[in-house]
């Protein structure tokens, strides 16, 4: 009885009173939102210290979809970029992301519209200062001369990113992640800066004026081949940059009014080659031909020939080889001086093209000035 009598006595100062309970609760209840608050602002302020990074996203393999994934078949650009984001883990522990899509295409659509919208749209978030660096995400067909055209008109040093895939999203094993992944991790480094625009796939870092794509399929297909990739990245070693090509000159341009780039003209160079490409070029309106030359930029003698009499027109000739690597020359086999033409020294057709359009658009026409603008200071 005596113990009995005592429980109670014990029960009644320790027990809360009904009113208590809720009390407790509510206490408990706003302990746990504030924890909560704190961890979420431990978040915001590791979040807040991570670089900004717009995605620019314009289709590509890299969005693409297949409809079943034993089939070799799929459609580029089905995926937002915010979707692809998404599908990325650990993206959050590297930057702060924001997603815009430019366009949903496969990069063999790209074209003037999409350029000058990226252009514009870089410009502008680095102007406004909204962004740290941006990631831009692209096919990979003509990854190198979006590359090259943004390297030319965005102007700062703050990074710019271009990634693409050669798998699309839904293959058995899709490259596309891991090379979004070290494309953010490459705009997120401070070491990126001031490198022009970077394209970054399979583990390589390269620039804009070397890259180029080489195999139709493989994921092994983006090389520089006059200097090499400018570093390596991978999520565990991280960012390895190599020596920084010096001298290397990178000037900037103008972005044309409205929405289009002049007329240039690609003609490919061959055995038996005759004057009718020039000629048809010429016709349609070309206010500029690049020769994708054999060897050092060479071509037959009626090819010459027409160039020569559209160079005397007003056209632009810049002689580009269809050779992979190595530089072409002046005044070698072709007497440039005499016939005003212009070498391309190491871009490639499209590059060439690409330069080829900036400066006519930019009212520069002398060939000594063009060649000028094509002459890489190594
Ligand atoms: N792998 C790729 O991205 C190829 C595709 N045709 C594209 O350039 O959009």
């Amino acid at each position: 009885m005596t113990q009995h009598a005592a429980r109670p006595a014990i029960h009644r100062r320790n027990r809360p009173s009904i009113l208590a309970a809720p009390l407790i609760a509510l206490a408990l209840w706003s302990w746990g939102i504030a924890a909560a608050q704190a961890a979420e602002s431990g978040k915001d302020a590791m979040a807040a210290g991570l670089p900004r990074i717009l995605v620019l996203a314009t289709g590509g393999t890299i969005a693409g979809q297949a409809d079943a994934r034993a089939t070799g078949a799929y459609k580029s650009g089905q995926i937002t970029g915010e979707q692809l984001m998404q599908s990325v883990p650990g993206l959050d522990k590297l930057a702060r992301l924001n997603a815009e899509q430019i366009s949903s295409i496969g990069s063999q659509d790209m074209n003037d519209k999409v350029w000058f919208a990226l252009a514009r749209r870089i410009q502008e978030a680095f102007d406004k200062n909204e962004a740290d660096a941006v990631v831009i995400t692209h096919g990979t067909d003509t990854l190198e001369e979006t590359a090259f055209f943004l390297d030319n008109v965005v102007r700062g040093d703050k990074p710019v990113v271009i990634v693409g895939s050669m798998r699309p999203a839904t293959a058995v094993s899709a490259d596309g992640p891991g090379n979004l992944y070290e494309a953010v991790q490459v705009a997120a480094d401070p070491r990126s800066r001031g490198r022009g625009v970077l394209a970054v796939l399979n583990d390589k870092i390269q620039g804009a004026r070397s890259v180029t794509k080489t195999n139709t399929t493989s994921i092994e297909t983006f090389s520089s081949a006059n200097d090499g990739p400018v570093g390596y990245v991978d999520s565990a070693g991280g960012i390895r940059f190599m020596a920084q090509a010096q001298g290397l000159k990178r000037a900037t341009y103008q972005l044309p009014a409205g929405e289009q780039l002049p007329r240039v003209a690609i003609v490919y160079s061959h055995a038996n080659m005759d004057a009718v490409p020039i000629e048809d070029a010429i016709s349609h309106g070309a206010k500029g031909i690049v020769l994708a030359g054999v060897g050092d930029g060479n071509t037959s003698k009626p090819a010459l020939d027409a160039l020569e009499a559209a160079a005397k027109k007003g056209v632009i000739v810049v002689r580009s080889t269809r050779v992979r690597s190595g530089f072409v020359t002046r005044n070698v086999e072709v007497d440039d001086d005499k016939n005003g033409f212009v070498v391309s020294e190491d871009l490639n057709p499209q590059k060439a093209r690409v330069l080829t359009q900036l400066l006519i658009a930019g009212g520069v026409t002398a060939p000594a000035e063009l060649q000028k603008a094509f002459t890489a200071t190594w």
